[in-house]
This record gives C-alpha cells, structure tokens and sequence, in this order.
C-alpha cells in the first residue's frame, strides 16, 4: 500500500516536472526548475520510502499521505512559488492536490492545523515575492484586495479540506458498518448451522457433510464411518430433575465427547437426546475404539452436582459408508445398530457393516 502511494507521489512530481520543463520550452521558467523539482520529487520518495522501510510513520495503515509527506510538498510547492512566482497559481493548486490525498487519513483537528499551518506558510512566502507577485491568485491592486484574495484562497483550502474530512468520516463509517455486516453474518451463519443449546452441529449442517464424505468413498479417497448416539432414559432425567438440569446435562455430555474426539470428526445434535458422529477417513473397527472411547467418557464424567440417583450413559448405533450407499442407508443402518444397542440393554455401541 506505502509503495503504491509513494509511486503514486513520483508519479505526481514526475507530471508537474513535465509541465514546468513545458514553461521552460516557453521561456516562461529556467531550466533548473523543473529540473529542481524533479529532484525534490526523487527525494522526497527515497526519504519517505526510507522512513517507513525503518517502520516509522503510520505504516500499514491507510495508504494516503502522512503529516510530513503533506508538509514536504506543500513545502517543495512555496519554494517553487518562490523561484517561479510568475506562475504560482500552478503551484498553489498544487496544494490542493496534497489537500485532498492527505487529509483523508487526518483527524479533524490534524487537518485543521494543517490549514492553518499551510495557510501561514503560504502567506510568509508570498510576503517574499517581489510585490506585482504577491498575492495569491491575482495581482492585487491594493493591500485591502490583497487580504482578500488570501481569504478566497484559505477558505476555498478550507472547503476543500473540510470535504475530504467529510469523505473520512463517511470511509470510516463504511469499513465499520462492513465489518458489523461481517460479523453478523458469522453469526447468522452459526445459527443456521449449530445448535443453540449445546453448539454442536445441527443436522442441516451435518447432512451435507455427510453427502460429501459419501461421494468421496465412492471415489475411493478414504473410508469414513458414521454413529448415531442416544442417551439412556433420559427422560427419566427430565422427569426427575427438570428440563433445566436435562439440558445441563446435554451441555456436559457434548463438552465431553468433543474432549474426546478428533478436531476432524463432525459431531452434530441429530435430534433432541440424539447425535449424530461422523468420522472421516475411519474404518469401522476405528470408529468402535473411538466411540467406546466416548461412552466411557460419558459414563465416567462426574455427574454428581447434577444428577446424583441416575447414571447417565449412552448407546452408540456404529456403521461406515460403503461405495453403494445413499444417504438414507447409511443412516438407516446408524439407527438399525443403534436400535440394537438399546435392546441389547444400553450403555454400550453396535457396529453394523454394510452387505
Ligand atoms: N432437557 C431436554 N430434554 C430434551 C431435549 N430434547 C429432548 N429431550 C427429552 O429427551 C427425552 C427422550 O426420551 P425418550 O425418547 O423416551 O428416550 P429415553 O428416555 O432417552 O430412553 P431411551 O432412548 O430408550 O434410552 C424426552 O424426555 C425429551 O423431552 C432438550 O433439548 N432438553
């Protein structure tokens, strides 16, 4: 950003070192003018460039003039009304071309010192013209006209400044507003795609990812195996001990299982009492070591503070994604299994592999 700006900058004295090489063709300037302002531009960049390379200055920040970059060329630009007073309109709207890039980035109360400060600088150096030069703009006729003509000048640097702080404010306001427009959208995108109670997954977010696993076992890139798991009695958990403690506790068993699982593996809340797993890039005998894993967490995980006469255990219904499967056999198998783990007595994980 810095070294665009400063290209920028080179750019800018390059073109004015043109058009003062053309006054020079017209016999209006010497040649070492615009031969001295080229020099002051190649200056210019190699300092500043120097500067911010040192990390000094407001680098990586805004990409437009910094303070002293501002007063350098405002400072080139009232020598060189010094040197060519004939033609320093050319010069002084030069200055607000400096003016409209440089503010951008200032605070209002920079920006103002800066007016005053150019507007006095400006004033000091046309007190050293010759007199037929100096005034502003015109040639004053008398004193009076004179004021008046630096009044027109400051004001109209003034309005230009004012108008580019306006810009700033309004910038600012932009970039605030996208990245509130940003976060919500995160946000928004959260809700869609977690559940509110626990943060797992939800099953709208699940699914596809489910899908996706299938095409890539279908193209043979990895296995992937899936369970669904259910907590045990647990309504015998709401009856006793409320909804409130019942969803403390679906809190703690998520919290538990994510200890126990791989950064990989989706966990997602399939339903209310019910989760669905899925394990990328796992075969069937993995996912049963990991989901004993789990159930054994569960099991074990210090429940006391909020239920103290019911164990709370899960059945965990296991498969893998076989080549021919759709979505709706491979979770129809995950709750065939599942469904087996229940009858066989609970507290306990069922692999089912596909025919
Ligand atoms: N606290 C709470 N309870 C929920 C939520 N979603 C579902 N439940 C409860 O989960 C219980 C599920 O009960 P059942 O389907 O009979 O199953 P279970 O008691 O776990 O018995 P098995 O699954 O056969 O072991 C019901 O009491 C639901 O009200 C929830 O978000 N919060």
């Amino acid at each position: 950003m810095r070294t665009r700006m400063l290209m920028a900058v080179g750019v800018s004295y390059a073109v004015d070192a043109l058009f003062l090489a053309c006054f020079w063709w017209l016999d209006r300037v010497s040649l070492g003018l615009p031969l001295l302002y080229a020099a002051a531009g190649l200056a210019h960049i190699a300092v500043f460039a120097g500067v911010f390379r040192l990390g000094w200055g407001r680098q990586g920040r805004d990409p437009y003039l910094t303070e002293w970059q501002m007063v350098t060329a405002i400072a080139v630009q009232l020598g060189a009304v010094l040197l060519a007073p004939w033609i320093k309109a050319y010069f002084l709207c030069i200055i607000f071309v400096v003016f409209a890039f440089g503010t951008l980035s200032l605070t209002i109360r920079q920006a103002l010192l800066m007016w005053l400060s150019t507007c006095a600088m400006t004033a000091i150096t046309l007190q050293y013209l010759p007199s037929q030069h100096n005034a502003a703009v015109t040639i004053p006729d008398n004193a009076r006209e004179a004021v008046l003509v630096g009044l027109a000048y400051a004001s109209i640097l003034l309005r230009c400044l004012l108008l580019n702080h306006y810009g700033t404010v309004l910038r600012v306001r932009l970039v605030q507003r996208q990245r509130k427009l940003a976060d919500e959208v995160v946000a928004v995108h959260r809700l869609a795609t977690h559940d509110l109670l626990t943060g797992a997954l939800n099953r709208h977010a699940i699914l596809p990812m489910l899908e996706e696993q299938i095409h890539l076992v279908q193209r043979g890139r990895q296995a992937c195996a899936l369970a669904l798991i259910d907590l045990d009695h647990f309504k015998r958990v709401n009856d006793g001990h409320g909804h409130l403690v019942g969803d403390q506790v679906l809190c703690r068993v998520v919290d538990t299982m994510n200890a126990t699982l791989r950064p990989s593996d989706k966990l997602a809340r399939y339903g209310g009492e019910e989760f669905l797993l899925l394990m990328p890039a796992t075969t069937l005998e993995e996912a049963l070591v990991v989901l004993e894993r789990v159930r054994l967490a569960v099991a074990h995980q210090s429940w006391q503070d909020l239920v103290t006469d019911l164990p709370i255990t899960l059945s965990a219904g296991i498969t893998h994604v076989h080549a021919r499967d759709r979505l709706d056999d491979v979770l129809a198998r995950a709750d065939t299994s599942l469904y087996q783990a229940k009858n066989e007595g609970r507290n306990r994980c069922v692999c089912l592999a596909a025919n």
